[in-house]
């Protein structure tokens, strides 16, 4: 039998040993994927230190190295594709078609970060005074600490690590616990890339130590958190406590997909296909809320239905599967309780609902009709394959119901009509709007984050993700 992959914490350029904990597949509960090195408190202070030690070398590293390493650590990604993705399907889930996708996204976020290092980084105004020249430059965050889910084990990471990496500051990651097999290999990939040092760091573990460490320390100057909103209040909690640090939080999402009469259903079923179950609904750009108008609403009903029962749930790795597992027990039980309280409530189960025990960690696509937006199913995120229709009557209602959500990431329309899809743009209450496509699926050089409880901080990605990695500093220089 060939032994599991065994990851350790990197601290310091060294790979450092703890509690060897196991990490298994959720399609096949029994199969032990990797193990992981549970890090202490101290190793969590350790990597720190290292950080602070190392990142003002690496701030002052010339462009052209920094920009090498990155360039190199993308395409190392790349390279191995396949391998990389068969590794994040066995440990999260995800179709491995799904998993090639956010590898390559991952690899593309590093390159893409590289090549921003030769746009211009600061701006020069003209002063108000004779003989003063005033000019902005961005100075790095310092040491940042990398809090991130379950859902997208190498994309989240990379579109954190990248940008902070290239604008010069060092980091500490703590993956969520359920992925720390792609995190390990991401690890030995950033190791291996002629970064110096210390500059990056992996610590593996539990949230409430190793992660609290990192919110409690006074050696880290900022946080970059994705995960549920609770968590993210928490994070923001402590880093105000604790050395008054920068924080950018990106949480949850209960994402409305409004269907108008004039849509084309075709379109319509597949948006709220895509949007709803796909990745087994584990998404924070999911459609849990799909608003219908009426005319269309019985026919949208039905046929999203048909295709919601007709989707092929089973093994990631196999090329037939159209939806995995969901990625722990724990979420599983989550998404049935939500089942639950969706009946309870009065809404109607239409495609999925029922699930057996022998099915484990595999949940058919649910479909509620019959919802209310006032109903704890409307309300609060579920992050699995489970979806509600809602009835309106118009755009107006559509709109209010759309905002009605102390959510606000993502909101989409299906819809034939230009002034609608305008109107929707303008007033949808969300960082992302979409147009006949899935509330989900975003681009990596565009800003993703939202309003509400769903964001805090400047938004990731794209030239935008400088604003939490960077300082701005206003120089007037007297000639
Ligand atoms: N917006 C999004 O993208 C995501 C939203 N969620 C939502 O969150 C729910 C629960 O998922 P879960 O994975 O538990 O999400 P969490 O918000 O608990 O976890 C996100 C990250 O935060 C870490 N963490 C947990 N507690 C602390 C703490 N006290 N201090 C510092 N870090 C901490 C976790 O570590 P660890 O897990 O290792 O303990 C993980 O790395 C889901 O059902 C879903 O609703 C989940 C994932 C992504
Ligand atoms: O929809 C996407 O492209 C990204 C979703 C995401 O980042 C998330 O679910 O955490």
């Amino acid at each position: 039998m060939t032994p599991v992959p065994y990851h350790r914490n990197l601290v310091d350029g060294q790979w450092v040993d703890g509690e060897r904990r196991p990490n298994v597949n959720p399609a096949r509960p029994g199969e032990v994927v990797s193990e992981y090195a549970h890090a202490g408190r101290e190793t969590v202070r350790a990597a720190i230190e290292a950080a602070r030690s190392a990142q003002p070398g690496w701030a002052n590293r010339p462009v052209g190295d920094r920009m090498e390493i990155l360039d190199h650590i993308g395409a190392a990604i790349l390279r191995r594709t396949e391998e990389l993705a068969v590794l994040l399907s066995r440990e999260e889930g995800k179709l491995l078609s799904e998993a090639r996708g956010e590898v390559t996204r991952a690899g593309q976020t590093f390159r893409y970060y590289a090549h921003q290092l030769l746009q211009p980084q600061g701006e020069v105004y003209s002063s108000t005074r004779q003989g003063v020249h005033a000019e902005v430059r961005r100075r790095p965050l310092g040491v940042v600490g990398v809090i991130t889910p379950w859902n997208y084990p190498l994309a989240i990471p990379a579109w954190k690590i990248a940008p902070a990496l290239a604008y010069g500051n060092a980091v500490v990651l703590k993956p969520a616990e359920l992925v720390t097999a792609s995190a390990g290999e991401l690890a030995r990939i950033i190791a291996g890339s002629g970064l110096p040092p210390g500059v990056f760091n992996l610590v593996m573990g539990a949230g409430g130590v190793v992660g609290e460490e990192l919110l409690t320390s006074t050696g880290i100057d900022g946080i970059s958190f994705t995960g549920s909103t609770r968590t993210g209040t928490h994070v923001a909690q402590q880093c105000l406590a604790h050395g008054n640090k920068r924080f950018q939080l990106e949480m949850g999402g209960k994402n409305p997909l409004v269907v108008l009469d004039d849509a084309d259903l075709e379109v319509a079923v597949r948006c709220a296909l895509d949007g709803s179950f796909f990745s087994s609904g584990q998404r924070c750009t999911a459609s849990s809320r799909l608003i219908v108008q009426a005319g269309i609403h019985d026919r949208f009903v039905e046929a999203l239905a048909a295709a919601a029962d007709a989707l092929r749930v089973g093994d990631p790795l196999d090329p037939l599967s159209e939806v995995g597992p969901v990625v722990s027990p724990e979420q599983l039980a989550q998404n049935l309780d939500y089942v639950r309280i969706g009946l309870d409530e009065g809404a109607t189960v239409v495609a999925g609902g029922a699930h057996r025990p022998d099915e484990g960690q595999f949940m058919r696509p649910t479909l509620f009709a019959d919802a209310r937006n006032d109903m704890r199913l409307a309300r609060e995120e579920i992050f699995g394959p489970v979806s509600c229709v809602i009835r309106v009557d118009d755009l107006e209602e559509s709109i209010g119901v759309a905002n009605d959500t102390r959510y606000g990431l993502s909101a989409g329309i299906v819809t034939t009509s230009l002034s609608a899809a305008e109107r929707f743009k303008r007033d949808a209450r969300a960082g992302i709007v979409t147009v006949n496509l899935p509330t989900a699926g975003t681009e990596l050089h565009l800003p993703f984050g939202g309003s509400g409880a769903s964001n805090h901080g400047p938004r990731e990605q794209g030239t935008y993700a400088r604003d939490f990695y960077c300082v701005p500093v206003t120089c007037y220089t007297g000639w």
